[in-house]
């Protein structure tokens, strides 16, 4: 933790299904960034809130056209980091697997399991290794902020609980609902692995607000989860998640060292690779994300 020096945040916004484009931004401006790893699901919009640089990108593009197995991830955080985004707040549609979390809830999730199988993961491989920890896969730090910025609004919101991360496209049998559930899961969802994964490779603080629409495929009550339930209460979550957005960008606006979690140093003592035997394409293709380490 070698620099003490405050700088301006840059908020990441990362929409899901249902938040497709951001309000209320200054100077609100689509642009198109071009990447090592490909196009983004989308061009990403930039703009002010509350005088603090805003980076909104739609997970799966406008008009959803992108599934949880074809977003390109790696471009999408190359593309954020590439912007100077500092903090990552993550927007998702989850089915519950908790009787207590029905429809509506927001939870601030802070574990993941990573079931999904059909993804690149990282920006390292051959020619240049590197292995971050994740023990704490999202920032507290960010966490407080949204916390603080629900009660200020009165939305209500949990904080804590694992996000089971599936492949899909299809939703889970209700044995596989079942299992999660025994493991101790909160809520299921296609997308948030590898992204959580490559923001902290980017060394960029990370959270993820994961919003209910349905009770999965395990509830005896209620009938197997369909997209039309989906996109129903996505709609109406979509607008408690701007007004809680717009809340907690205040929250996070003033200038700030290095994240004391650690999530914006990881990469201190990650690289494996001797520097002889690194691969200069690959370091030229990370040079955003390994700036201050190189
Ligand atoms: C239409 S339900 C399935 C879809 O919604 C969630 O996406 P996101 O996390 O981007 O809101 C879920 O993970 C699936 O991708
Ligand atoms: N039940 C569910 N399973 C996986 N992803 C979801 N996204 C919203 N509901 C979901």
């Amino acid at each position: 933790m070698s620099d003490q020096h405050t700088r301006p945040p840059v908020i990441g916004v990362i929409g899901g299904s249902g938040v497709y484009s951001l309000d209320g931004l200054h100077g609100a401006e689509w642009v198109a960034i071009h990447t090592p790893f490909g196009a983004p699901s989308d061009d990403v919009l930039v703009g002010e809130l509350h005088g603090v640089r805003m980076v909104f990108l739609p997970r799966h593009g406008r008009g959803h056209r992108q599934t949880p197995s074809t977003v390109n991830y790696r471009a999408n955080l190359w593309a954020m980091k590439a912007l100077g985004v500092t903090d990552i707040i993550a927007v998702s549609a989850v089915g519950s697997l908790r009787e207590d979390l029905p429809p509506g809830s927001f939870v601030l999730v802070d574990q993941f399991i990573d079931r999904t199988f059909a993804r690149e993961k990282s920006f390292f491989g051959p020619g240049l290794v590197g292995h971050v920890p994740l023990a704490h896969p999202v920032c507290p730090r960010l966490g407080d902020a949204i916390e603080a910025a629900a009660g200020d609004i009165g939305q209500p919101i949990r904080r804590g609980g694992t996000y089971m991360v599936m492949e899909g496209p299809q939703f889970s049998t209700k044995a596989e609902s079942e299992l999660y559930r025994a493991w101790g899961c909160s809520v299921i969802g296609m997308t948030n692995m590898p992204e959580a994964k490559l923001a902290r490779e980017a060394e960029i603080c990370y959270a993820s607000i994961a919003m209910v629409t349905d009770f999965d495929g395990w509830h005896p009550d209620h009938d197997a989860v369909t997209v039309d339930q989906v996109v129903r209460v996505a709609g109406e979550n979509a607008a408690k998640v701007r007004h809680l957005l717009q809340a907690t960008v205040p929250h996070l606006a003033a200038p700030r060292p290095l994240c004391a979690h650690g999530c914006d140093t990881a990469l201190e003592h990650a690289i494996m690779t001797a520097p002889s035997q690194r691969d200069p394409a690959m370091i030229e293709a990370l040079r955003p994300i390994l700036a201050r380490i190189l």
